[in-house]
């Protein structure tokens, strides 16, 4: 694997503004016209696009282009850019799949710029994934596999928690819109998610998030518990054989291993207030299944976390949303937790 440099000091949050055509880069730019980015913060993008998206809303800002390792552009308005330029213009609420590599490049931009120790973490803006394997990368599933291949580890670890779950401080969730989520398969269809969920996979995925809420969440003693995959957690066997086969086993040896890791439980039970406050995070075996009673909870102002990097990663709760590109309607509010988030988790991994 490269060589990662840690540098000291108040380095930036480094913004991927997403898919050009979507709402990443209005959401960066509200939430600078608004003061709400932390005060290192830059954006990755093609700062003319970003110009005129601040001038046809009616943003009071300047994007300013600026090199990584260089100090950042101050002054009223003004916006930080390291620049990324697009291979074709951008319309709002357009897909181009020609601006493929230019999305790709925003990403690769922002994990040089951790690597070199020129920024202390990454947030993302949303991009769309059609759109980038249109555009010519046909095994692209999204950023968490990407990271983790751009990154050289095994395994990372996709967990999204609702912004009360991220500033709890006692151990436990507190009401059913407090909620971590992590999931053992990600981004693949569900027709291949049983064969997905390997005991390996389990095994790796559950020591990743123990390890992580240890370490960058500052739980002492993680809970955490599993759902099953079939209805019910397979009822013995006879509503699916995974749960025998495969859950129960992997869950046995992390308990011996001496990790808190409770189930298989039934999904559709699990996620009620009684069992949600005995734990620290949900393990879910599959996108929707964890994803779709998070975003019930907080949609809009959730933050997606990778886990399992040397870099830190945060990112929004929802997608380009090209509905409402370009009409300055969508909230920026998930942009703003993930990015304060990522400003907390770097400062504390550097005090670290
Ligand atoms: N972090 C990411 O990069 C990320 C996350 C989720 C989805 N995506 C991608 O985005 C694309 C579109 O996905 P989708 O249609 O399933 O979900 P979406 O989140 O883009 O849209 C779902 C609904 O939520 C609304 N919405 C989304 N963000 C909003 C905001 N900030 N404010 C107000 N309303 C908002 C949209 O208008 C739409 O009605 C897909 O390619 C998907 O893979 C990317
Ligand atoms: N699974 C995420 C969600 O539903 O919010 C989203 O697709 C983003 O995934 P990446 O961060 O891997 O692009």
């Amino acid at each position: 694997m490269a060589e990662w440099r840690h540098v000291q000091g108040s380095l930036p949050v480094a913004i991927t503004t997403g898919e050009p055509a979507g709402i990443g880069p209005e959401l960066v730019l509200r939430l600078a016209a608004d003061g709400l980015l932390p005060s290192a913060s830059v954006a990755v993008g093609d700062p003319t696009m970003l110009a005129e998206r601040a001038a046809a809303l009616g943003l009071g800002v300047t994007p300013t282009p600026c090199r990584p390792g260089e100090p950042l552009p101050e002054g009223p308005g003004v916006l930080p850019v390291w620049p990324v330029l697009l291979k074709a213009p951008s319309t709002p609420g357009v897909l181009d799949p020609t601006n493929a590599d230019y999305v790709l490049g925003t990403l690769a931009a922002a994990v040089t710029a951790c690597r070199a120790g020129h920024a202390a973490a990454m947030t993302t803006a949303p991009l769309h994934k059609g759109a980038i394997i249109d555009g010519g990368h046909p095994g692209f599933t999204g950023h968490t596999e990407w990271l983790r291949d751009a990154c050289g580890v095994e395994e990372v670890v996709m967990m999204l928690a609702t912004d009360s779950a991220l500033h709890a401080t006692r151990a436990g969730f507190d009401g059913p819109s407090e909620l971590r989520v992590a999931l053992v398969t990600t981004h693949l269809p569900l027709r291949d998610v049983a064969d997905a969920v390997t005991a390996e996979r389990l095994k790796r995925v559950a020591r990743i998030l123990e390890h992580d809420l240890r370490e960058q969440f500052g739980i002492a003693a993680p809970r955490i518990v599993a759902c099953g995959l079939n209805p019910h957690a397979g009822e013995d066997g006879h509503l699916g054989h995974e749960e025998v086969d495969t859950l129960i086993p992997a869950l046995d040896a992390l308990r011996a291993e001496g990790r808190d890791i409770r189930g298989p439980y039934p999904a559709d039970t699990l996620f009620t207030p009684r069992h949600l406050a005995e734990v620290d995070a949900v393990l879910a075996m599959y996108h929707d299944q964890g994803l779709a009673v998070l975003k019930y909870a907080g949609f809009g102002s959730a933050a997606n976390i990778t886990l399992g990097l040397p870099l830190v990663r945060t990112s929004v709760d929802h997608g380009t949303a090209l509905d409402l590109a370009g009409k300055g309607l969508a909230s920026p509010a998930s942009l703003g937790v993930a990015v304060a988030l990522a400003r907390r988790l770097a400062d504390r991994r550097m005090a670290g």
